[in-house]
């Protein structure tokens, strides 16, 4: 099979009008073979380039995604482009930059002699890792684990303490990026007493169908754990690049599994693990916990196929995902997130992420079935069934969404009409893990980076072929040492 290539025009992020209007108008001309997807509605309009960038760029930060025509995001993407070649050959960013430019330099011949007490020192006294130097960074130390497994070395500890400077500028490039929140009520299952009450829970049980009549109550259940009290949904466009999503690049990310690691290439390991980093800092971030007490449960990749059905319980092959609450599923889920590896309307068609609530009293006009409603009258009867008295809220994957994993946030998947879709839902506990387990460990808490190495090496990186039995214990340990091996020693308790 051929993986689909994502083929989204890079998203301008942190290129920002303010750096449009530092170059010289007159060196930017749209090229159509800059962007290699031939002419842009701006030659035809006959306007300058960066103008029409600069006024698309203005509309979509004040309309959101979805705002720009596929022509207008051309256009941009082409300027962008042009503006990005400009500024790297004329070598404007390090003049700007000034003494930082000299930093920079030895970081990055600090990350490429892979000397992880050179890094730390030079970030230290404010040297920055740019999103370049963080690329650079990332393949260094790909590099780096190939070349100690083909020497059968042992991984250095200046390994973790690179990646965890990759990991801190990620998070740091990605606060830059565009966000959109919306704040929910927290929301629990309603243990009332009661005939109906119960009969509605049984339901709820026994028939998926009924998951929306579960009677509910505000608050968070968080079973075991110390969640905030804030519910939200975060839509993250940018939440990561093209680049780092590329499917010929990283193959193995459309079928990934911690469970199956030793025939996944080093990078993708890596890359995946980065991802699903980058979550967590994320959700420490977003909700206000420690970062220590995020801890990822579950995180895999899920394919579906247009007009194929789900075989077995969750991650199975299937077309849409029915009506559900994460934390349904699992009651150490609490927060939750799906990353998206393939792009709606060029690699699938359909296949919506929606949030589906009831409808507030008294907002009728928000119901999608409503009989005086022609659009409802054309429904199926199954439709009005799962439709009567919700709101739906449905979202074009984009590249992420981050949320609670309670019953404020139910979701389902609308079904997949075409081609192949390719997600990675993560599930996110913040049940602390009880010191004993790590006394049952072999190795337990790593106290050095030569030990955290060692872990990385011992439960991600060593391409070995195991039993059921023992990649279920790896993965265990994996996710119970995944803040140790993931933040840095000074962050470890
Ligand atoms: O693929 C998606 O968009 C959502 C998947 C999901 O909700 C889940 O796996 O729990
Ligand atoms: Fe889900």
């Amino acid at each position: 099979f051929v993986p689909p290539s994502p083929l989204v025009p890079p998203s301008p992020r942190s290129r920002t009008p303010e750096l449009c209007s530092t170059i010289d108008r007159s060196q930017v001309q749209t090229s159509p073979s800059a962007s290699g997807r031939g002419g842009s509605s701006s030659d035809q309009q006959g306007n300058a380039p960066i103008d029409v960038c600069i006024e698309n760029l203005g509309k979509r930060l004040k309309g959101g995604p979805g705002t720009l025509s596929r022509d207008e995001v051309e256009t941009v993407d082409a300027a962008l482009r042009q503006i990005i070649d400009h500024v790297e050959s004329s070598g404007m960013a390090e003049q700007n930059e000034g003494s930082k430019g000299d930093d920079n330099n030895d970081l990055r011949t600090a990350i490429l002699e892979m000397d992880g007490q050179r890094v730390s020192s030079l970030i230290e006294s404010g040297a920055e890792m740019s999103e370049s130097d963080s690329e650079l960074a990332f393949w260094a130390v790909v590099k780096e684990v190939d070349r100690c497994e083909e020497d059968d070395l042992p991984l250095p500890g200046d390994v973790p303490v690179v990646l965890h400077h990759i990991f801190d500028a990620d998070l740091r490039h990605l606060l830059t990026r565009e966000k959109q929140t919306t704040n929910v009520t927290c929301m629990q299952p309603d243990e009332a007493v009661g005939i109906e009450s119960k009969a509605k829970r049984l339901n709820y049980i026994m028939d998926d169908g009924c998951h929306k009549d579960l009677p509910l109550a505000e608050g968070r259940r968080c079973e075991g754990g110390e969640c905030c009290d804030k519910c939200s949904r975060n839509i993250f466009p940018t939440f990561a690049t093209d680049v780092e999503c590329n499917l010929e690049k990283f193959p193995e990310l459309s079928s990934l599994t911690f469970n199956n690691l030793g025939k996944v290439r080093t990078s993708t390991i890596l890359m995946f693990v980065r991802l699903i980093e980058r979550v967590r800092r994320t959700i420490a971030q977003e909700y206000g916990l420690p970062l220590s007490l995020v801890l990822p449960l579950q995180a895999y990749s899920r394919k579906y196929v247009a007009g194929t059905t789900q075989k077995g319980g969750g991650g199975g092959e299937g077309d849409f995902v029915i009506l559900h609450t994460d934390e349904a599923t699992h009651s150490g889920y609490h927060y939750s997130c799906v990353l998206y590896l393939s792009t709606q309307g060029e690699d699938f068609e359909g296949g919506n992420f929606v949030f589906n609530d009831p409808v507030d009293e008294g907002d009728k006009s928000a119901d999608i079935y409503d009989e005086d409603n022609s659009d409802g009258a054309d429904m199926s009867l199954a439709d009005a069934i799962r439709l009567v008295g919700r709101k739906l809220t449905p979202f074009h994957p984009t590249k992420g969404v981050i949320f609670s994993s309670g019953w404020e946030n139910m979701h389902e998947v609308e079904t997949i009409t075409s081609g192949t879709r390719y997600a990675v839902p993560c599930f996110f506990t913040t049940c602390p893990v009880p010191d004993a387990a790590y006394d049952q460990m072999v190795q337990g808490k790593p106290k050095t980076n030569e030990d955290v190495a060692d872990d990385w090496l011992h439960l991600l990186l060593a391409h070995r072929e195991e039993s059921p039995v023992e990649s279920v214990g790896r993965v265990k340990e994996l996710l119970m040492k995944w803040h140790y091996m993931c933040a840095p020693l000074t962050s470890h308790n």
